[in-house]
């Protein structure tokens, strides 16, 4: 996807979506001009992935304090909008940083106030894409000048504010001419891969192919892949890394074969807070993403679904993890900690 196409604009006070759930069959665009239309906007995965939901709910904390004068009705917005989707760290981190800025200028006329939010939301929004150039060229270093590379949902411009994350890292080693092919997978239930991913990738004209998710296995028992390059939804202090259903599995085969697996993800994404992986809230879905393919009903009426939308990846299955201060490699506690002081890696 050539960068014109923006995944969020904002503009008028009114926030404008490439409307993902139909995309590449529609290029279509969905407007938000309240707080809830952002929240559906990101339950409903209009936008979604990691640094897109949270540039998105930045600017639905500006729109909620443009609907919400009354200090504890503004409050009540934001978490109202915290709780669109639970697994995503960057939601509620830019919620936080967006509510640090109304803290911060709480004294300020009104409309003081209103022009240092959307100045916070169009900052959050633009170093989003600065941040995935940059862990795109630190992560290209790895990518060797001929690989095969697997990756797993949609991590591009679709899923950020700009650029992308671990497909910012394909990208940037294919511009950078080396000689990469790339397996994407479709990624059920809401084939982020197929769609998206296939999209960015044929949009970039890097040489690649849409493989089912159980295909994975083979290509890397038989030596076919070189590398796997996936994001992240939020990493734990520990480096657990919680990413799109079907990651844990791909990290234990890889393990398995010696393949090296990498997560992408801006820091950002890096959950100071919670020790380890078991704390990482996991996003259950509703039943008919399972049951139905693109409002076709599959499974029988009535069947009992389990659909988490996401999986949790234990440090020690990972190579490393790839952000804008550097790769953490392990031991990751001991990284992550020295990114927390703000080191560079
Ligand atoms: C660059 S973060 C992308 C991340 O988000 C995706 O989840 P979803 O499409 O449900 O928002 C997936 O986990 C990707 O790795």
């Amino acid at each position: 996807m050539d960068e014109s196409f923006a995944t969020l604009i904002f503009k008028d006070d009114t926030l404008t979506l490439i409307d993902q759930r139909i995309l590449p069959a529609e290029v279509s665009y969905v407007t938000c001009k309240t707080f809830e239309d952002v929240e559906f906007a990101i339950r409903d995965m209009i936008v979604r992935g990691a640094p897109a939901i949270g540039s998105a709910a930045a600017y639905g904390v500006y729109l909620a304090a443009l609907q919400c004068p009354d200090d504890a009705d503004f409050k009540k917005a934001c978490k109202f909008l915290s709780l669109a989707r639970p697994t995503a760290v960057n939601l509620g981190w830019a919620i936080n940083r967006m509510l640090a800025t109304y803290e911060h200028n709480i004294k300020q006329p009104r409309a003081e106030l209103l022009n240092l939010l959307l100045a916070e939301a169009d900052s959050i929004r633009e170093e989003d894409i600065k941040t995935n150039k940059l862990m795109s060229r630190i992560g290209a270093a790895v990518v060797p000048q001929k690989a095969t590379i697997l990756t797993h949902c949609n991590t591009g411009a679709l899923a950020t504010a700009g650029w992308g994350t671990a497909l910012g890292v394909i990208k940037t080693a294919f511009y950078d001419k080396k000689d990469i092919f790339v397996y994407a997978d479709e990624t059920r239930p809401r084939f982020q891969g197929a769609r998206l991913t296939a999209w960015e990738l044929m949009e970039a004209k890097i040489p690649s192919k849409l493989i089912p998710d159980s295909a994975a296995a083979t290509l890397i028992r038989d030596g076919k892949i070189d590398l796997v390059l996936l994001g992240g939804d939020r990493v734990a202090a520990n480096g657990d890394v919680a990413n799109k259903l079907g990651t844990f599995a791909l990290s234990v085969i890889c393990k398995a074969y010696g393949i090296p697996f990498y997560s992408v993800v801006p820091v950002s994404t890096i959950d100071f807070s919670i020790p380890d992986g078991s704390a990482i809230p996991i996003e259950e879905r509703d039943a008919e993403e399972v049951t139905h393919v693109q409002g076709v009903q599959v499974a029988p009426k009535g069947m009992d679904v389990y659909n988490p939308a996401f999986d949790v990846t234990p440090h020690q299955n990972l190579t490393g993890i790839i952000t804008e201060k550097g790769i953490i490699y392990p031991p990751f506690k001991e990284n992550i900690e020295r990114l927390e002081r703000g080191e560079t890696l």
